[in-house]
């Protein structure tokens, strides 16, 4: 069209003058190839923008967690994670929601008050989390990690009794008809899986024994082993951590035992997870006055404690994610728990506000609040009901007097190490060791709160131990606690596993800070800001650091402090990235 215009003007331009037509005509192009090209840089411009901001902004979800064709609230939810509450807003009630909807949007960022700032700020999260994405998948230390041998070491194929729960065919059913068989067996057929009586607001339940008919949530509860919770490597994974960020919330009643407040959540295809909600904000240190036992709970914690257990390969905690909900829809209105329902209230700048009922900061001095109804929670999947799965409860040897003037035996017997070698179950096998894994863990997050820990009945002694409860971790990141390191220190014993992972963890090249960053970067609430704030995952590093030096102290004083839990001497497995 520009072109056909430049003709018929330089044409009438010749027949309007033609001494001085020749000057006209270049100045005429002149002028016009100017305003085409400020035309083309203008398109060109607008372009290029649009090519910019939207694969930036979709790939956020993927970045947290992978897409799943299972889950279609997923990207809606996931968007609106940064727009303060999740999927499961979309409830029946969606008069009410879509009032709440704008609000909350507001409440992630409360100086914001038109709804076009509150737009680029998402934006630019969007932009920050496709940049840090961009980093992990071009130089990733993580995925570097998890490829040397350390992480993948060759292990024994798994029995059928080294699983705690198995699928029964029902030819094998008809075969061992045996009662305590079948009490052991607990998903057998099909058809005892199909619900007789739809539950309201459940789905119906269409699972077979064929895996791919089986939801996120019960392919956990049958992947866990004797060894470990979970596999790393297992693709159900990242659609559990997917399922527990976007489901929609069916139920939510208070979660009893224990000493703080915590919630347990239903989705409509029977899974359910274990709520903490945020308490206090992720800079925060705890009181230095406090006892460990009155500090509180952190969502926060309960996160970054999952991922560091993988990082060390233990894989002892059940998966946990982090995830805005909204305090109205998604707790208050659908609450079936009348004494958690009656503790609701708003504040007085109008936010909702609930403190349950509990122990500890139960009361309407600790409330938990939305911003109005947006809240940070962290959600770690259910691990099976105990009446499928009995799991025993076990004192920890080196546990805190949880009194305000009276000392363990620990903190007073150096020898104390040599009492608990000859009691039973640390005398036999690797529950020692174990232990010290798990006071390792404690140590480097700074977890003084480890007074039991549990494991599953049917594997007796010969099995991992669970690290449930991990709340009370990275409280204060300007101080070490050494006396969590206690078992490793009066012990002087540690797994050759661990203590090459904890080396690896120290070089340049794997630090753990670094890869903490990155492995916390995957929940979806690092989209609202960092799970760790930089000071506790330098705090990491240098309790890394302390570690290794008291390994090293013992192996001066002491012989036999590597447990050899690693085949093949002759493998080098200290390795540096390429
Ligand atoms: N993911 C889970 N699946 C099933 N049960 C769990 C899970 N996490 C914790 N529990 C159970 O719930 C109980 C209470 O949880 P937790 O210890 O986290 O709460 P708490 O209030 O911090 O307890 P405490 O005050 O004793 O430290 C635990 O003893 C454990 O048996
Ligand atoms: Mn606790």
């Amino acid at each position: 069209m520009s072109l056909s215009v430049v003709a018929s003007l330089s044409s009438s331009m010749i027949k309007l003058n033609p001494c001085r037509s020749t000057r006209s005509i270049y100045l005429g192009l002149a002028c016009l190839s100017l305003a085409l090209h400020l035309l083309l840089a203008f398109f060109c411009l607008s372009v290029l923008q649009t090519a910019c901001v939207l694969p930036t902004s979709s790939s956020l979800s993927p970045s947290s967690i992978p897409r799943t064709d299972t889950q279609h609230h997923q990207s809606s939810a996931h968007s609106s994670s940064s727009s303060a509450v999740s999927s499961s807003h979309k409830l029946p009630t969606s008069r009410q929601d879509e009032e709440h909807h704008k609000p909350n949007a507001k409440t992630l960022h409360p100086k914001e008050k038109d709804s076009f700032s509150d737009a680029t700020e998402r934006e630019k999260k969007l932009i920050e989390a496709g940049k840090v994405i961009q980093k992990v998948k071009s130089g990733s230390k993580l995925e570097a990690l998890f490829k040397l041998p350390l992480y993948n070491l060759p292990r024994p194929e798994l029995q059928e009794d080294d699983w705690l729960l198995r699928v029964e065919t029902n030819e094998h059913a008809r075969d061992t008809g045996s009662e305590e068989g079948q009490r052991e067996d607990a998903i057998n057929s099909d058809s005892e899986w199909q619900s007789a009586s739809q539950e309201e607001g459940y789905d119906k339940v269409t699972w077979t024994s064929d895996v791919e008919t089986h939801p996120p949530w019960l392919r956990f509860h049958l992947g866990i082993s004797r060894r470990e919770l979970y596999n790393r490597k297992d693709p159900n994974l990242a659609q559990l951590t997917q399922y527990l960020a976007t489901q929609r919330i069916l139920g939510a009643v208070q979660k009893t035992g224990g000493t703080q407040l915590k919630l347990l959540m239903s989705f409509p295809n029977y899974g359910q997870a274990l709520l903490k909600p945020m308490k206090q904000s992720r800079d925060a240190e705890t009181d230095v006055n406090l006892f460990y036992f009155s500090d509180f709970e952190r969502h926060n914690a309960e996160i970054a404690a999952f991922h560091l257990d993988r990082l060390l390969g233990f894989n002892r905690i059940p998966p946990v994610v982090g995830r805005l909900v909204n305090v109205t829809t998604e707790i208050r209105e659908i609450t079936t728990d009348h004494r958690l329902s009656r503790t609701f209230f708003t504040s007085p700048v109008g936010n909702v506000c609930f403190y349950g009922r509990c122990e500890y900061y139960c009361s309407s001095e600790h409330p938990v609040c939305g911003q109005p109804h947006a809240l940070e929670v962290s959600l770690a999947v259910m691990l099976p009901d105990l009446t499928l799965a009995p799991r025993r409860s076990w004192r920890s040897p080196w546990r805190r007097s949880y009194s305000r003037t009276k000392l363990a035996q620990w903190e007073k017997d150096p020898a104390y190490c040599d009492t608990v070698k000859q009691t039973p179950p640390y005398i036999h096998g690797t529950r020692l060791v174990d232990l010290i894994d798990m006071a390792v863990l404690d140590f480097l997050m700074s977890n003084m709160d480890r007074h039991h820990y549990e494991t599953f009945e049917k594997f007796g002694n010969k099995t991992f131990l669970l690290h449930l409860d991990n709340g009370r971790a990275f409280g204060r990141h300007s101080r070490d606690e050494p006396s969590i390191l206690a078992p490793l220190q009066q012990c002087c014993r540690i797994r050759r596993s661990t203590l090459l992972r904890l080396r690896l963890l120290s070089l340049p090249g794997f630090r753990l800070s670094d890869v903490m960053r990155e492995s916390l970067v995957q929940d979806p609430l690092a989209g609202v800001a960092p799970l760790l704030s930089e000071p506790h995952l330098s705090a990491l590093d240098r309790r890394l650091a302390t570690t290794l030096q008291v390994v090293q102290s013992c192996q001066h004083h002491h012989k036999d402090v590597i447990y050899n839990d690693v085949e093949g001497d002759n493998v080098d497995y200290d390795q540096q990235p390429d």
